[in-house]
């Protein structure tokens, strides 16, 4: 009678309701994309009501529209785009403000402060994090601090914080469970990655009161069913949750210390498995949880990079140049070469391996003759580039050389880029038959907790890789085309936002 697990996919740009099967195979999906607010520059907003409402759509809109009944899940997995905070109050169940997304640079003052105030080695200890408008931690004290009210009702256990994962198992609950998962614990700036708990010192600098956070659980087991009146009449339990990145890493059965991924969405996240013990970075990286199941915890390094496909948006939504991102491949094969145009699309800051949150995007090297052929193909490797500079650093921190990159997310469909990573890292480029590792995990992580997939290791049979990318660009172009990247890095750099 069961057939799939139900993978809920809350993205950056997108939500996805996806049914795999036991073979590990997608059975069926279906996708809502929801609005993004920009109210200032380099704020990035979303309405956490209309999430719940796309949820509820794609939830509704892949069953019905596949002919699956509630009765043929076995369970659901979530996996969200990760940092994103919203505060709710708990009797009302009305966000307060709406969800502060990851990439958005509101808190930078906040930041600055407490970098100033030396707070940033105990963070960084703690929380395998850095101060960064990134995190959840100070999105929390912005919302406290400007919402009329809040900050008493807080103290007075009237309102609720919570990654996306967190909300809507809150809302599937309606109002029963408020749990996280480790990986998402461990993005918030709060938590301490060691000793596996919120932490008093963090929680007091950023003036965040406990009674606000969600009990923090392993990625693997069930946490609550979802009600009647969400589920088509259904109790079905919620039984995974893994912060989107994480998800990948398990999707890609990147199950051993050493074993790495790269995804394409929105941003770029490359993830390390670093294995039991937690590796720190010289280099700029994070230490972050990879999974927790079992009552183990595993360890990744992580670079996280701030704009990839969402600069093709940008192609595609405010230059207008084509109306379908795909089409970008096309562009950028029109010509050999870039001719020396680079673009750093760096529009909510830089992230890792630079951290500059005052940084904005910038082109260089134009001239008369630039078309939009050399802006889409230049844009196109910035993607590869800012994932060069992350693998130099995380091979510099790990003390070993990654002689694979496995890739996945929307954007690694463009076989140009694909290669043109291939060529700039000098490695091979591994891309499974399915892009939505994401997905996979999350069903992974839920039916290994209701025994609807056998074990961990069985899953790596069911995954296949499609394409591999091999080196073909000679080392002189190579070094020479990355050194033109760096400079225009260090001239962005140079030119800061006005905040
Ligand atoms: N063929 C393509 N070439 C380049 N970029 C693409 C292509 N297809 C999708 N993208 C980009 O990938 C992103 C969508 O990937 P997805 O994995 O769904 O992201 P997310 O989970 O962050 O919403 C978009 O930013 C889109 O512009
Ligand atoms: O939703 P994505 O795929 O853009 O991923 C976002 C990351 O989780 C942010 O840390």
């Amino acid at each position: 009678m069961k057939k799939y697990v139900m993978s809920i996919d809350q993205g950056t740009t997108s939500t996805r309701a996806v049914l795999i099967g036991r073979d590990g195979q997608i059975a069926a999906s279906n996708q809502r994309e929801f609005t993004q607010y920009f109210p200032r520059s380099g704020w990035v907003e979303h309405n956490a009501n209309e999430i719940w409402s796309s949820v509820l759509s794609v939830v509704a809109g892949v069953m019905i529209e596949n002919n699956v009944t509630p009765a043929e899940i076995d369970s659901i997995g979530i996996t969200n785009q990760r940092e994103t905070t919203v505060i709710w109050d708990k009797n009302t169940g009305l966000p307060i403000y709406n969800a502060i997304v990851w990439q958005s640079r509101q808190t930078a003052d906040i930041c600055s402060t407490l970098k100033e105030q030396g707070h940033e080695p105990m963070f960084r200890e703690k929380t395998g994090l850095l101060i960064d408008p990134y995190f959840s931690g100070t999105k929390i004290k912005w919302i406290l601090d400007r919402v009329e009210g809040a900050r008493e009702k807080a103290e007075n256990g009237e309102l609720l914080f919570g990654t996306i994962d967190s909300w809507i198992i809150w809302k599937f609950t309606e109002g029963e469970t408020h749990v996280t998962d480790y990986t998402n614990a461990s993005r918030t700036l709060l938590y301490n990655i060691h000793e596996l708990k919120w932490d008093e010192d963090l929680l007091s600098v950023l003036d965040v009161p406990a009674a606000l956070l969600p009990e923090v659980k392993s990625s693997s087991e069930v946490y609550g069913y979802t009600t009647k009146s969400h589920f088509f009449g259904y109790n079905i339990p919620i039984a995974g949750i893994a912060g989107d990145q994480q998800a990948a890493l398990f999707g890609q059965t990147c199950f051993k210390e050493g074993d790495a991924k790269n995804t394409y969405g929105t941003g770029c996240f490359l993830l390390l498995n670093t294995g039991e013990e937690p590796t720190t970075s010289s280099n700029g990286l994070l230490t972050t949880i990879a999974i927790g199941i079992n009552g183990k915890v595993t360890y990744a390094l992580e670079g996280s990079i701030f704009v990839a496909g969402s600069a093709i948006q940008w192609l595609r939504d405010s230059l207008e140049f084509f109306s379908d991102s795909k089409v970008s491949e096309q562009y950028a094969l029109e010509i050999d070469s870039s001719d020396g145009v680079y673009v750093v699309p760096a529009f909510t800051g830089l992230g890792a391996p630079y951290w500059d949150s005052e940084a904005r995007g910038a082109m260089f090297g134009l001239s008369r003759g630039a078309t939009k052929a050399h802006i889409s193909r230049a844009t196109l490797e910035a993607v590869a580039y800012q994932t060069k500079d992350v693998l130099d650093a995380m091979q510099l921190d790990a003390g070993i050389a990654i002689d694979r990159l496995r890739v996945d997310g929307g954007a690694s469909a463009n076989n140009f880029l694909m290669q043109f990573q291939s060529d700039i890292l000098q490695t091979n480029v591994e891309r499974p038959e399915i892009l939505e590792s994401t997905a996979l995990g999350a069903a992974y992580l839920a039916g290994l907790a209701t025994e609807f997939f056998e074990s961990q290791e069985a899953l790596e049979t069911l995954k296949k890789t499609d394409s591999t990318f091999t080196p073909l660009m000679d080392d002189k172009e190579r070094q020479s085309l990355y050194s033109g990247w760096q400079s225009a890095v260090r001239a962005t750099q140079m030119f800061k936002a006005d905040s």
